[in-house]
């Protein structure tokens, strides 16, 4: 089959918004509405560890021996609509019946952003251990040098070790969606069972051209960061995973790469610049495993400007714009990881993601209706990919929940206890601005976090502060490089002329930001960052080895608060304004206090007057997630 005829033919129906997707990201994460499907009656295969596992990063002792018992919930078949219904009855209550048990007006609330329907008391028998079976020996080998040879499985983890291993013979799609809250292992739920089942069915003898799967994250940072961590783990299995994302250079530096060369990177040629090669190997063949955004992955698929308005006639020629030849097929595609799912199901990605779906359902000759969120009168649909089909998320809105229930409702759903809290050790102090020089407060705050360091012996703390908006990010890195505090920003929308580039103040590239993200070591064994874990929760602060002579302050909007693994030594998270969400909250805030470690976010927002609502509202949602049972 040629590559061209590997793109579905049939008319696109829906097209991404304008702006790229990072830009969107940028500017807003809110699922802002249900993608206004109705909702379908529904029975589906939900599951939770146990309560007792925690957070389940303990290395020495199973995680799970506080099992109370076990027992697969089949959840109760809802009419369309219920739940909705039943919380707008709710609100204004002090008490209020959710499933079996009493609510306080703090579970409506929760219950109003996030789905929460998995049952929180149904136990099991999960396995307490990685182990071979069901890990192949490679694998586990890999799994030892990368966490440590104590390391037990997190509660999602061990639910994926229990559920998506299964008999490598069944044509029978797997479709999971695994919830659990931010730094608790979800990369390795999926990777695991999908790298597992690829090299169960590898077969060197075809003649196969395209990757046979594909993980789609929002960020290009965040597929370049799930790419190396791919990679550390098939070094035993020797299979090839490649990332689809640029690098993200410094101002002004320009990193295109030729078609040819993107191209000969999929063959097992060398390359360089826009992809992270993995040298050819001996067999030469194509990737196993590509991870990029939805939009790189379309633009891929379909050719470079394939979304290009005018790409006929007059203007097209006068602007050069042709649509490139594709540079990956589909047809092989066996998995799809949807990572950050709730994101790249919310209305700014939800059209290239499903876009790319059905790209890959059709060059698997099983074409699926394409669904537009603007077509709001479609009847719920059910879409079967002929692919195993896996979401991840560290929070689940109404509207995935929603999405779901439409068109997946056999889709069987795996949380852990803690989906939707924030991560156990983590810390969290308010700090109302008490004057009107709100730099000069958070400036004190970063001063009084270094003094306590510096007086406990402990290294320098690197310290991560969110903005709502880039230019808030600019405007403060500015303030802080006037006052000697070496920061890098890092935004969708850096200076790309390089003006304020210069001095203290560094716009990101992946080398200041490798600064911060924690190192990908498995080759000769853990890096140094997983190997000592210190203190109840574990997860002690790495060796000073990480880029610790640079900048120890990034900013960032919530481009960077998606599923980056920051290291251990970023003990701080700064919000500086209240995001607009409680899932942006916990998606920020999660970036410290990861795998079972410490950390502490500081919130800061307006004491009183107008805006000073939202700190106080931000207050009682984390309350109400708190309090939850
Ligand atoms: N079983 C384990 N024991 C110890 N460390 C682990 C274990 N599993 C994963 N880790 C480490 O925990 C960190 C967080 O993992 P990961 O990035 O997969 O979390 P996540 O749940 O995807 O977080 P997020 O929701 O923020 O994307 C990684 O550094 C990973 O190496």
């Amino acid at each position: 089959m040629s590559l061209s005829r590997a793109i579905p033919s049939f008319p696109v129906v829906c097209r991404p918004a304008p702006g790229s997707s990072r830009t969107r990201l940028v500017k807003d994460l809110v699922p802002k509405s249900s993608t206004g499907l109705p909702r379908k009656s529904t029975r589906k295969l939900l599951e939770v560890a146990p309560r007792g596992a925690s957070s389940g990063f303990t290395r020495d002792t199973p995680p799970h021996s506080l099992r109370r018992g076990k027992k697969l919930f089949r959840g109760a078949a809802r009419p369309g609509g219920e739940r909705e219904g039943r919380l707008r009855s709710l609100r204004g209550r002090e008490e209020v019946k959710i499933g079996k048990r009493t609510a306080g007006k703090d579970d409506v609330r929760a219950h109003a952003q996030f789905d929460l329907s998995t049952p929180a008391e149904a136990l099991h028998t999960l396995p307490p251990t990685f182990a071979s079976p069901p890990l192949s020996d490679g694998l586990l080998q890999s799994v030892r040098n990368l966490l440590g040879p104590a390391a037990r499985p997190t509660p999602i983890q061990s639910l994926s070790l229990k559920h998506l291993f299964v008999n490598s013979t069944s044509d029978e799609p797997r479709r999971f969606l695994l919830g659990s809250e931010t730094g608790s292992g979800k990369s390795l739920a999926y990777l695991l069972p999908m790298l597992h089942d690829l090299k169960t069915n590898e077969n060197l003898q075809s003649r196969r051209m395209g990757p046979r799967a594909l993980v789609l994250a929002p960020t290009h940072e965040l597929a370049r960061q799930l790419a190396s961590f791919g990679k550390a783990l098939v070094h035993h299995a020797r299979l090839r995973v490649q990332s689809a994302s640029r690098a993200n250079v410094a101002s002004g530096v320009k990193a295109r790469v030729s078609a040819a060369k993107m191209a000969s990177a999929f063959t097992g040629n060398d390359a360089v610049g826009e992809f992270e090669v993995h040298h050819g190997s001996a067999t030469g063949h194509p990737v196993d495993m590509l991870v990029g955004t939805p939009a790189k992955l379309l633009e891929m698929a379909r050719g470079n400007g394939w979304n290009k308005e005018f790409t006929e006639g007059e203007e097209a020629r006068r602007k050069k714009w042709v649509i490139g030849r594709p540079e990956v097929r589909l047809s092989d595609v066996e998995w799809v990881v949807v990572d950050e799912a709730d994101v790249l199901f919310d209305p700014d990605f939800i059209d290239q993601t499903l876009l790319l779906l059905s790209d890959v359902a059709a060059a698997r000759g099983k074409p699926v209706p394409i669904i537009s969120r603007e077509n709001k009168t479609q009847a719920p649909m059910l879409l079967d990919y002929p692919f195993h089909f896996v979401l991840t998320s560290a929070t689940i809105p109404a509207a995935l929940a929603a999405h779901l229930d439409a068109h997946h409702p056999s889709m069987t759903r795996l949380v852990s206890p803690q989906l939707h809290r924030l991560p156990a050790h983590l810390s969290l102090e308010f700090a109302p601005y008490s004057s009107g020089n709100r730099n000069a407060e958070v400036l004190a705050k970063l001063k009084t976090v270094w003094r306590d360091d510096a007086l406990a012996g402990r290294p320098r703390a690197k310290v991560v502060i969110f903005t709502n908006t880039r230019a808030r990010a600019g405007e403060f890195g500015a303030y802080l490089s006037e006052h000697k505090v070496a920061n890098v920003v890092v935004t969708g929308g850096q200076d790309s002329k390089g003006k304020e580039g210069s001095g203290l103040r560094l716009y990101g590239s992946n080398r200041h930001l490798a600064g911060f993200l924690k190192p990908m070591s498995g080759k000769e064994g853990p890096s140094p960052s997983v190997l000592p874990l210190q203190g109840s929760g574990g997860g002690g602060r790495s060796a000073d080895k990480v880029g610790n002579d640079g900048p120890h302050v990034l900013l960032s909007t919530s481009l960077l608060a998606r599923g980056l693994d920051f290291d251990p030594s970023v003990t701080h998270i700064f919000v500086l304004e209240p995001p607009r969400n409680t899932a942006d909250f916990l998606h920020r805030a999660g970036r410290t206090a990861r795998a079972g470690g410490s950390g502490k976010v500081v919130v800061f927002g307006k004491a009183g007057g107008r805006g000073s609502g939202r700190l106080r509202e931000m207050r009682q949602r984390l309350a109400a997630l708190r309090a939850r049972r």
